[in-house]
């Protein structure tokens, strides 16, 4: 629109001082999507944002997510080769937001209609009352089941406890020699499920207090360990996402905990799913205390330094638009952050979307705080030891508990 145009509450409207015909530059974006299964969609979504803007040039860089925070602030601190824009995941927005590396994006076009987001996707991308990213996928976690392992084992539906899961694991094994679950043991995502089911969680933001080693911990710890110590289910330590997915699609396991994100690879077909309608996918088991699932995902975000920052702003506002998410979403499984976008019926009609729309919308909510993301790596470390046999459950949630203390200064 012209410049001047202001929107009813008298602030500018957003992109008011931006005409998209005019804008021209170079945008280089890091996109941490899996390579494989997602990386080519969001190229293809890339050429046609070229032909519609061609004075904007898009450098896309693949950059695998294990790697790329610490990658991210390397080059945001030194500003050496920074990308114009990221794909923030939730956790990283509010770090990277406090450390001043990314641009306010409220009021500009990048933030186009932004009351179409889904309030918990905009939870995470808020830093001291200021928009610093534009959500991308939203996503939280799910029994992923295979529905042919489960009818050859005479059971009728999914778990909707750990103490079924158990019970349908050991009536697996007995009638087909299979191992029920894989458990993921080398990403501390994998455990919060776990911990959500005996009412526990690994801080308390609020009151600044350290709760991963009560005893609502220690038992998820356990429940975890005895999952695994039961041959309820299998694991290993490392190569997770490989060893889960091929053990999955194999038809090795009758059950996996995963999310959305992993639909694109599952669909690809191993030949447990050559057939979308063998895979079934319900809430992940309740524990004794409780059941949840935590809310992932991630966004866009504009570096502050960016020597193109209306070229980053147009890309940003095509690249969460409503077509393109509505793209993405029948191309990968993965889930929009729009509500007009569930509300199209060729979105609508995908089970895998009214399955997980119904989940992300009870997810639990993490403490979108700077220190969010620190608190993988201590957990990690513990969690790996204990499925290695090197620590029991207790010492495992208190050597988590005492790494926070030490890491964030709370009680
Ligand atoms: C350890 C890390 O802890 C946290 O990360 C949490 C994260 O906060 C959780 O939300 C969850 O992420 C979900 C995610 O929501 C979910 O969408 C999905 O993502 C898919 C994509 O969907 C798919 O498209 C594709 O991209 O592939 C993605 C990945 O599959 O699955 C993710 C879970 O895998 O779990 C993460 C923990 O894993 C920190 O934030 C750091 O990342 C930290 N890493 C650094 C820590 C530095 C210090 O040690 C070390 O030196 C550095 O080298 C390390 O980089």
């Amino acid at each position: 629109g012209s410049s001047g145009s202001t929107s009813n509450n008298g602030a500018p409207a957003a992109g008011a001082s931006v005409d998209p015909a005019k804008v021209s530059g170079t945008v280089t974006w890091w996109d941490t999507s899996d390579a494989k299964a997602e990386a080519p969609t969001y190229q293809k979504v890339i050429a046609d944002f070229q032909a519609k803007y061609p004075n904007v040039k898009v450098n896309y860089v693949n950059v695998p997510f294990d790697g790329a925070q610490n990658k991210i602030k390397n080059a945001f601190s030194t500003g050496t080769d920074a990308p114009d824009v990221i794909r923030s995941e939730v956790a990283w927005t509010p770090e990277l937001a406090s450390l001043h590396y990314l641009a306010p994006l409220d009021g500009t076009l990048a933030l186009d209609k932004a009351d179409d987001f889904l309030p918990n996707p905009v939870a995470a991308t808020k830093y001291e009352g200021k928009t610093y990213a534009v959500p991308q996928v939203t996503d939280t976690m799910a029994l992923f089941y295979n529905k042919k392992m489960f009818a050859d084992a005479g059971i009728a539906k999914a778990p909707a406890t750990i103490d079924e899961l158990k019970a349908d694991a050991a009536q697996i094994k007995a009638k087909t020699g299979k191992t029920g679950m894989y458990l993921r043991g080398d990403d501390a995502y994998w455990t919060l499920s776990f911990l959500y089911g005996e009412g526990g969680d690994l801080v308390d933001a609020g009151s600044k207090t350290v709760t991963v080693d009560n005893p609502a911990g220690v038992k998820a710890f356990k429940t975890m360990k005895d999952l695994v110590d039961s041959g309820a289910a299998k694991t290993s330590v490392t190569d997770g996402w490989a060893n889960m997915m091929s053990s999955f699609q194999s038809g090795d396991t009758a059950m996996m905990i995963n999310g959305p994100w992993a639909l694109a690879t599952v669909n690809k077909g191993g030949d447990a799913f050559a057939d979308k309608a063998n895979l079934g996918i319900a809430v992940v088991p309740a524990g004794s205390g409780g059941q949840g699932a935590p809310q992932g995902g991630h966004s866009y975000a504009v570096y502050a330094g960016s020597k193109n920052v209306p070229a980053s702003e147009l890309f940003v506002q095509y690249m969460a638009s409503a077509e393109v998410q509505a793209t993405l979403t029948k191309e990968l499984g993965v889930l929009p952050t729009r509500k007009s976008v569930y509300a199209q019926p060729d979105v609508a009609s995908i089970d895998s979307v009214k399955f997980f729309k119904d989940a992300v919308d009870k997810a639990h909510q993490r403490p979108w705080i700077p220190e969010g993301g620190t608190l993988f790596a201590p957990l990690v470390t513990e969690y790996t030891a204990m499925l290695s046999g090197k620590e029991t459950p207790e010492q495992a949630a208190k050597n988590t508990g005492d790494a926070y203390r030490k890491n964030l200064g709370w009680k």
